[in-house]
């Protein structure tokens, strides 16, 4: 899975927006149980107990419960059957979520195992929290709970046979209210911690890609989008171009205005360079003060076109130290991909071609060679 999406290579600052709730369940975290695979495991347990609860009722003369435990470890089967050949995650939770939620109704309503199987609610919190949304748990539980309140109360009696005493309904209130609630709390605290992680993940991924000063991709990353722009080619022979650039006379600006100055004039530099390319562009900081852009379906013509524009871009940008104003000027050197050379040799040609633009006068754009 990907936190960041690294087409542009700029502006990529990583959302600092909160995840919501239902994507967080996108994400997994290393060690985490996975949704599916907890409803699977807790299928596998339910199944052969609901067997065996729906044999020793038929044991005890109740030939209504055994037929009930049997259709719901049928149906529970069925589902994570049914996941395991089409693999449908949201329909697999949402059948099993209906059908606990069918079971433990069944099991307090109809008082099985003459109501001692109405313990078995305390399993429901638990399990909600974990596979399901905050917000769909909270109202799980809280239906569940009023639902339990109204059995226990006149009406239930009225409904149903229940064989619950005073001190057991108001026991069973109390502590279901007090597992609901630290599930919850518990559950809360384990989104968060995740989405804590999450944040960490993408600030990692981040930085490991793009360049501190500027925003702009690193080298590493340059090189990656370079090679997958390679790989395409190598595919669809649709060709691709490189401008290598390099910020003329930079070792003056810092010496004589300091290196804070020669920061600002990177910096300044890579937002004309990001103002002036187009969203599948990938800008580079390759080196200090040497830019690489990556111009993807792009002729030799139209890559030497868009040099210029950038190169005339960044001469008409100026910043301003102690009250003297210095003009950024950068060289340029262009060269498309050709043939079967590599990667390499493209750079090598693209390199080539900077060193003439930098020994013919600097502030200038030259064209690689044709490749040998
Ligand atoms: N301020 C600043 N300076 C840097 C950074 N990275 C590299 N440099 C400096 O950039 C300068 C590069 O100078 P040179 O490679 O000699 O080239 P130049 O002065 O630009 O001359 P030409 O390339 O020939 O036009 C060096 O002095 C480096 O110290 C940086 O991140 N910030």
């Amino acid at each position: 899975m990907t936190f960041v999406n690294y087409n542009k290579g700029q502006d990529m600052k990583p959302s600092t927006t909160r995840t919501p709730d239902s994507e967080l369940s996108q994400f997994r975290v290393k060690g985490e149980i996975p949704v599916p695979a907890l409803i699977n495991g807790l299928t596998a347990a339910a199944v052969p107990l609901l067997l065996f609860f729906s044999w020793r009722s038929m044991q005890q003369g109740d030939s209504v419960t055994a037929p009930f435990l049997i259709g719901f470890a049928v149906l529970l089967a069925i589902n994570s059957l049914s996941f395991l050949f089409v693999g449908h995650k949201t329909f697999h939770r949402r059948v099993f979520i209906t059908l606990i939620t069918a079971l433990f109704t069944y099991l307090a309503t109809q008082a099985v195992e003459d109501g001692s199987a109405i313990i078995w609610l305390f399993a429901y919190p638990p399990i909600i929290f974990y596979i399901s949304e905050a917000r769909v748990g909270i109202y799980a539980c809280l239906g569940g709970w009023l639902a339990v309140l109204v059995l226990f109360s006149p009406i239930g009696d009225a409904l149903f046979a229940s064989p619950y005493n005073a001190t057991f309904r108001l026991v069973m209130i109390i502590v279901l209210a007090f597992v609901m609630v630290t599930c919850y709390i518990l559950d809360q605290s384990r989104r968060r911690s995740k989405l804590g992680l999450i944040k960490l993940a993408k600030e990692f991924e981040y930085a490991a890609k793009h360049d501190a000063l500027t925003g702009l991709a690193n080298r590493r990353e340059g090189l990656e989008q370079l090679d997958n722009e390679y790989q395409r080619y190598l595919r669809s022979g649709r060709g691709f171009s490189v401008l290598l650039m390099d910020i003329d006379l930079f070792k003056s600006v810092n010496d004589t205005y300091g290196h804070q100055a020669g920061d600002e004039m990177i910096v300044l530099v890579a937002r004309t360079l990001a103002s002036q390319c187009r969203k599948v562009d990938t800008i580079a900081r390759w080196g200090g003060e040497e830019f690489l852009i990556l111009l993807p379906e792009t002729s030799l013509a139209d890559a030497y076109a868009s040099a210029e524009r950038i190169r005339q871009a960044v001469s008409s940008q100026t910043i301003t130290v102690d009250g003297k104003v210095i003009r950024a000027t950068i060289s340029i050197g262009v060269a498309t991909i050709q043939g079967s050379e590599s990667i390499d040799r493209l750079l090598q040609r693209s390199d080539e071609a900077l060193y003439q633009a930098k020994s013919e006068g600097r502030n200038r754009t030259c064209q690689a060679s044709v490749a040998a």
